[in-house]
């Protein structure tokens, strides 16, 4: 067999079998193409191994003039990183916790993110996939429930385990008093267990016509996970479900919103074989732009190749919320650490006094890691799990450092840019990184309203942290004055005198208008505050417009 017809058998017999096995799976080219490279793995090793023997001598000549010009030609800056890539071999890839974060189940599609992570090319057994929902959403669980059957052919049952000890009971769909969105039991809930530390090859009925008997048939851990929640208690969104997901001790943690997806499937082996020393912020990059919508599909390719690469050279970019790998968990008190700790080390490091409280559930939790093992032996206990389950629950953080100096950090609309600012106000520097094809992809974004929502968030919380402790000039001595002024995220008129002074008069004309409006039209602040937004929008377009309408009329009559 060719290696053409090999990849094409590989491609066809995971295609039919998944097709046979759940009925209705339509599967993306990309997930197919992320999927090919694990199918034919084996498979190459084989070829590779025979040309390798067949032409030694070339390839001696060949090394023998590529050390010749290397040694000519230095490039010192790439010494270090090719010490690091020849220590460093895919054994010695450190384990990745992956979280897919997700709230609601109609607008963010279910499948791909965690699809695209099953297939990634990294070793099976040091990745886990963890899908937190806030959305509370039968969908979730069923997608996650489909995806497991089907990509787990050989995984006899999966464990379910909830904080009632029972199974699922009722469905959020048609939610029951006790499980509905907003008040339902936390979950944790195993889809597909553990890989096997070795490769295991299918049996050729695993595919019918074609045969899997060459083929590593091993998938990564796939864990869904749902806080708790209870009326009365805030569960802090995003960034709650996210410190409440970390359950785990994998060495880093990348972080996914729903609406992304893997697009480079080596992207993660390539960075951590070469670069472990900090974390990494991959760029945005959408999926689908429709150029006649282009206002509100906008690449925003200034503000990440642009703003964002340029910040390589301080301190790093801003964490955008998700693309972004972290170091986790230095197992040595953060402040030895801070200087020469990657960036996150500190943020989530769990075993230091200071968070004794923090600590408590997230110590116990880490136990759910041992539950990887324990669980393959059949030894897990009800005590385990049951602590694993505080860790989810509504209450976990009460008292405790998490969100406000551990973890992702809670009370702003964009948890991210401030946990960002966070690990740099503590002196850790972030990378950003270009790969030639894209690691992630982002499915373009939504209606206007939700992208003028967006925006309008991004920009409360520039403001937000411009008028709070996180103020880039009240930062601590450890970052840089340009980081700062990054922070700051204004543009800086030359202020001279005459223009300081033109600018407080407007501001305070304005200040004094609108007092005089509000008392003499006798509404509340709120009410004005809806007719200036309205006159705003009205003015930029439909008025602005009418101008150019009016105008032409007068003069050519159109
Ligand atoms: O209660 C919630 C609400 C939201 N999310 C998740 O948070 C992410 C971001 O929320 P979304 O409403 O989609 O915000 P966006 O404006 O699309 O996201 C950008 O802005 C957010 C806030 O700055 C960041 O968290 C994101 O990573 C970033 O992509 C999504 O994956 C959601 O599933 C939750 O997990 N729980
Ligand atoms: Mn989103």
């Amino acid at each position: 067999m060719t290696v053409d017809e090999g990849d094409r058998a590989g491609i066809h017999a995971r295609r039919s079998s998944w097709g046979r096995k759940s009925g209705s799976w339509e599967m993306s080219p990309e997930f197919l193409a992320l999927a090919r490279p694990r199918a034919q793995r084996l498979r190459r090793q084989g070829d590779e191994r025979q040309s390798h023997g067949r032409y030694p001598p070339i390839i001696m000549v060949v090394l023998g003039l590529f050390i010749t010009w290397r040694i000519c030609h230095p490039n010192n800056d790439a010494v270090w990183l090719w010490g690091m890539s020849v220590k460093n071999s895919k054994s010695d890839l450190p384990a990745i916790d992956m979280f897919v974060s997700r709230a609601d189940p109609e607008k963010e599609p279910p499948l791909v993110t965690s699809n695209t992570i099953l297939a990634a090319e990294y070793p099976v057994e040091k990745l886990v996939c963890y899908v937190s929902d806030d959305g509370g959403g039968l969908l979730t669980f069923e997608a996650m429930t489909e995806a497991a059957s089907f990509a787990n052919l050989w995984v006899p049952s999966c464990p379910t385990w909830m904080a009632d000890g029972t199974h699922w009971p009722g469905t959020w769909l048609s939610p029951s008093a006790e499980h509905s969105k907003g008040d339902h039991a936390g979950i944790i809930q195993v889809m597909l267990k553990p890989p096997s530390d070795v490769p295991l090859c299918g049996t050729s009925d695993d595919s019918g016509v074609m045969g899997l008997t060459d083929v590593d048939i091993r998938l990564p851990m796939l864990v869904c996970v749902s806080r708790e929640k209870c009326p009365g208690y805030d569960h802090n969104k995003k960034a709650g479900a996210m410190n409440s997901a970390i359950i785990s001790n994998g060495a880093f943690i990348l972080n996914l919103d729903c609406d992304h997806y893997i697009y480079n499937s080596e992207a993660m082996c390539e960075v951590l074989t070469r670069m472990i020393v900090t974390d990494v912020q991959f760029p945005q990059r959408f999926e689908f732009i429709d150029p006649s919508n282009s206002l509100r599909q906008s690449r925003n390719t200034v503000f990440f190749d642009g703003n964002m690469r340029a910040l390589n050279g301080l301190q790093g970019p801003v964490y955008v919320g998700t693309g972004c790998l972290f170091r986790q968990g230095s197992p040595d008190p953060p402040r030895a650490k801070e200087h020469s700790a990657g960036f996150c080390s500190c943020c989530f490091g769990r075993k230091h006094k200071r968070f004794i409280r923090a600590n408590e559930a997230h110590a116990r939790a880490e136990d759910v890691w041992e539950l990887k093992s324990a669980h393959i032996e059949g030894r897990v206990s009800r005590p385990t799990v049951a602590e694993a389950i505080n860790v989810v629950s509504c209450w976990y953080e009460d008292k405790t450092e998490w969100g406000q100096r551990v973890g992702w950090i809670y009370g702003s609309v964009t948890e991210d840019v401030i946990t960002g600012y966070q690990m740099h106000n503590r002196g850790w520097q972030s990378i950003y990184c270009l790969t030639k094809r894209d690691a992630f992809r982002w499915t373009a974004p939504i209606n206007l309203t939700d992208r003028l929502h967006q925006i309008l968030r991004w920009a409360t919380v520039s403001v937000e942290l411009f008028f709070s402790r996180k103020n880039a000039f009240l930062a601590s001595s450890r970052m840089k004055v340009l980081q700062r002024i990054a922070y700051l995220n204004f543009i800086v008129q030359t202020l001279n005198v005459t223009f300081s002074i033109y600018l407080l008069t407007v501001t305070v004309t304005l200040c004094a208008l609108a007092v005089l409006e509000i008392k003499w039209s006798r509404i509340e602040l709120e009410e004005w505050w809806r007719n200036e937004q309205f006159w705003l929008i009205g003015g930029t377009n439909a008025h602005l417009a009418a101008v150019f309408q009016g105008i032409l009329k007068v003069v050519v009559g159109v």
